[in-house]
């Protein structure tokens, strides 16, 4: 179970109280989050998702919450956001920065294309959302995928040395260029979305959100949903038809797509090796979830073949 932070109930009683919930009947620690603790509260007025941030700051947490408010606020499938006494997003529980989300009902999606083309049509309407929020600094773009890439490729075997210069070589020049920016999700995952009968009922996890190119939120889902299936296959190409009924993606963003796969596959194969070390100490105490870095470098070995 991934809660590395436990919290008993007479610890969470006060604080519930603080954000105006009296009523609690349960709370349960979520398994299957791979960098927060994670519980599903059930009370009489609602069930709430509290989630205790292991990884940052609460003042890195506060502008993530302020987007997601304002995202649900705007009518997108976003859990809101459950204020203090003080108004806060974000407080602090078992001296970590703490938040209060609605818990959303739904499943994590089987990758079909029906569910691809919702996801598409969901990253359409994110693309265009203009909160009046500060813009956040892309994570995990080129300079960090040069600098984990340095310190990878003399650990890794000469294989795998030689795909991530081979990588960073096609990729780096299309970083380059200047691409329609919007504020992006950046690891919408089929373990972020939840669904009911094939309608997305939620998209979970903005830790990693912040304005960047619309190009790498798509490249991104693309690889999550439809893995090294091609362009023409029915999912990725349901994917962009649902993008395409929200938002007019341009011929020569389009024909960045697979080199931006590429560095989409690069940035989670080199973010898993990286909690795959950082966890390995603490994996006799903690069942952790350690999601592994050899999908990604399989599949950006396919992608870079159709690249
Ligand atoms: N708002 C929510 N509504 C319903 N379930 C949620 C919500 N937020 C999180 N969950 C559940 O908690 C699990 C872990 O949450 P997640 O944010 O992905 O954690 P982590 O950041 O540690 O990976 C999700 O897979 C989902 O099942
Ligand atoms: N989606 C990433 C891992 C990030 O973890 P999350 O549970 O916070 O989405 C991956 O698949 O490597």
């Amino acid at each position: 179970m991934s809660v590395f932070t436990p919290v008993s109930r007479d610890q969470l009683l006060p604080w519930l109280a603080a954000h105006g919930i009296h009523d609690l009947h349960e709370h349960r620690g979520i398994s299957g989050g791979t960098v927060n603790t994670n519980y599903w509260l059930t009370t009489a007025s609602g069930d709430w998702i509290l989630t205790l941030v292991e990884d940052r700051p609460a003042s890195a947490v506060r502008p993530i919450m302020a987007l997601m408010q304002a995202l649900s606020q705007a009518g997108l499938p976003v859990p809101a956001v459950r204020a203090g006494a003080n108004g806060e997003l974000v407080d602090r529980l078992q001296d970590r920065p703490a938040t209060l989300v609605q818990a959303l009902p739904g499943d994590h999606p089987a990758p079909t294309a029906p569910i691809c083309a919702a996801v598409g049509r969901f990253l359409a309407d994110l693309h265009q959302q203009h909160p009046a929020l500060e813009p956040l600094p892309l994570n995990f773009g080129p300079d960090w995928q040069q600098a984990r890439a340095d310190y990878w490729q003399h650990q890794l075997p000469a294989a795998d040395s030689q795909l991530l210069a081979r990588t960073l070589a096609r990729v780096q020049p299309v970083w380059a260029r200047r691409w329609p920016e919007a504020w992006v999700h950046a690891d919408l995952f089929p373990d972020n979305v939840l669904s009911v009968d094939g309608r997305i009922t939620a998209v979970i996890d903005w830790y990693f959100a912040s304005r960047g190119p619309r190009l790498w939120d798509l490249a991104i889902a693309l690889n999550a949903f439809c893995g090294s299936a091609g362009l023409a296959e029915p999912a990725p190409a349901a994917m962009l038809q649902g993008y395409a009924a929200g938002q007019r993606l341009r011929a020569d963003e389009a024909a960045a797509l697979p080199i931006m796969r590429c560095s989409a596959a690069l940035r989670f194969w080199l973010s898993r090796l990286d909690a795959e070390a950082s966890h390995q100490a603490l994996a006799a105490d903690h069942a952790v979830t350690i999601k592994p870095p050899a999908e990604y470098r399989d599949l950006l070995l396919e992608l870079e073949q159709k690249a």
